[in-house]
């Protein structure tokens, strides 16, 4: 037994990381036990939190390449068991942390910037734009969770490959924390994920007012995100329940617009931001998606007009009819209609990753920039700074 290569392959797992959590295993307490004899074989012995959860191949599988390529290590196998009641309690504690008693994740104290994206109309193209700057961010390094709160449209697991032939990816669940899967990069949740085997595709979710709120309310405390840069909320076209409900869960939201060059589409997207601002939320910005398709001659055809944008901004920035000082809501971007996009959202491999260099992906790329740099708002929420 050699003690130097035994730390060395702890060395090695606390590189390894729970899929899900996305924290060093060895971290977690997943790992029971290494040994190493003199000839370099080792034994490691890991432990996950219920048998067959989703994320149990990969994590053997990283787990002996990481033993593997431990210096002195010749050999290595890999036994995987489960954690006994007491060993989950002891883990889910450890992944809550001081959180454990908030009754909210994303509360007024959260570090997290949330950012709803609304729209007016429906098929404007606001889910495709959520996933793809949602694994735009999460490219770029931020830690980034999305809550698809479209209960009656569900499209993000689709979007994300987590839905396959009507078989959509399920969170683990650990005793009462619910774990979102994680879709490149980005920790995603969806009611789509609850309907048990029902086909998503052909599935109708038809829920009253309080029964949407519950579930928002759900999605937001029992869903474990752990510390995330960046909350996305994918929010149902329009200026119905659920907007008035994230306004009231989480007032501290930023709001995004996105909308179509159709100056149709303008009104109702304005509406839908007037609604997010009553319930105290920020319009920080307007995306324009499905602007001008470029020809094979070179020329642009503007299939849904040109400006909507552009007016939904100004809009905006109008000052209010109340009297309230203007506040500037600029146009971060005009996404264009583009064939590979759609086609790689409709594979599950965001364009934003897959095909970067297409016109709608770079454009994506560049507003999920933009709005990194924005910054969040600090108005109104605590520093956690106490005088002295
Ligand atoms: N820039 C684009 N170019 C080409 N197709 C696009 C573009 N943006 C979105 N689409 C396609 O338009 C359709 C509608 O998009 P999506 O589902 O994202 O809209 P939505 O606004 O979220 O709809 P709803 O709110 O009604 O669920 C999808 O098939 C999507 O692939």
């Amino acid at each position: 037994m050699s003690t130097e290569t035994e730390q060395a392959v702890w060395t090695a797992l606390g590189r390894v990381q729970d899929p899900e959590i996305m924290r060093p295993i060895t971290e977690l307490g997943m790992v029971q036990s290494v040994a190493v004899d003199d000839a370099g074989r080792a034994e490691v012995s890991i432990l996950l939190t219920i048998s067959g959860c989703p994320a149990a191949r990969r994590i053997e599988a990283d787990v002996l390449a990481a033993t593997r390529g431990a210096p002195g290590i010749v050999e290595a196998a890999v036994e995987v068991g489960v954690m006994t009641p007491e060993q989950r309690r002891a883990f889910t504690e450890r992944v809550r942390g001081d959180r454990a008693s908030r009754p909210q994740q994303f509360g007024p104290e959260s570090l997290t910037r949330v950012i709803a994206v609304t729209s007016g109309k429906g098929g404007v193209g606001k889910s495709s734009l959520t996933a793809g700057l949602a694994v735009a961010m999460a490219a770029q390094g931020l830690t980034v969770g999305l809550v698809d709160a479209d209960v009656f449209g569900f499209s993000i697991p689709g979007i994300l490959g987590l839905s396959r032939d009507g078989r959509t990816e399920q969170p683990t669940r650990v005793d009462d924390m619910i774990l979102p899967p994680v879709a490149h990069g980005v920790k995603t949740i969806s009611i789509g994920m609850f309907l048990g085997d029902a086909d998503p595709r052909s599935t109708a979710v038809s829920w009253r007012g309080p029964m949407l709120h519950r579930t928002i309310e759900q999605f937001l405390r029992d869903v474990w995100f752990g510390d995330l840069d960046v909350l996305l909320l994918d929010l149902p076209p329009g200026t119905g329940d659920i907007a008035i409900s994230v306004g009231q869960l989480l007032p501290q939201a930023e709001v995004l617009v996105v909308t179509t060059p159709q100056e149709a589409a303008a009104d109702v997207a304005v509406r839908s931001a007037l609604v997010a601002r009553q319930t105290g939320q920020r319009v920080i910005g307007v995306v324009e998606n499905m602007a001008g398709l470029a020809q094979a001659d070179g020329t642009v055809l503007d299939v849904f007009g040109s400006g909507g944008g552009r007016l939904v901004s100004e809009r905006l920035s109008a000052p209010a009819e109340t009297g309230a000082p203007p506040e500037e809501v600029p146009l971060l971007g005009s996404v264009p209609l583009s064939p590979a996009f759609r086609a790689a959202g409709d594979r599950g491999e965001p364009a934003v990753l897959t095909d970067p260099e297409d016109p709608a992906a770079a454009e994506l790329l560049r507003v999920a920039r933009r709005i990194i740099d924005l910054g969040r708002g600090l108005a109104g929420r605590s520093l956690g700074i106490a005088p002295r």
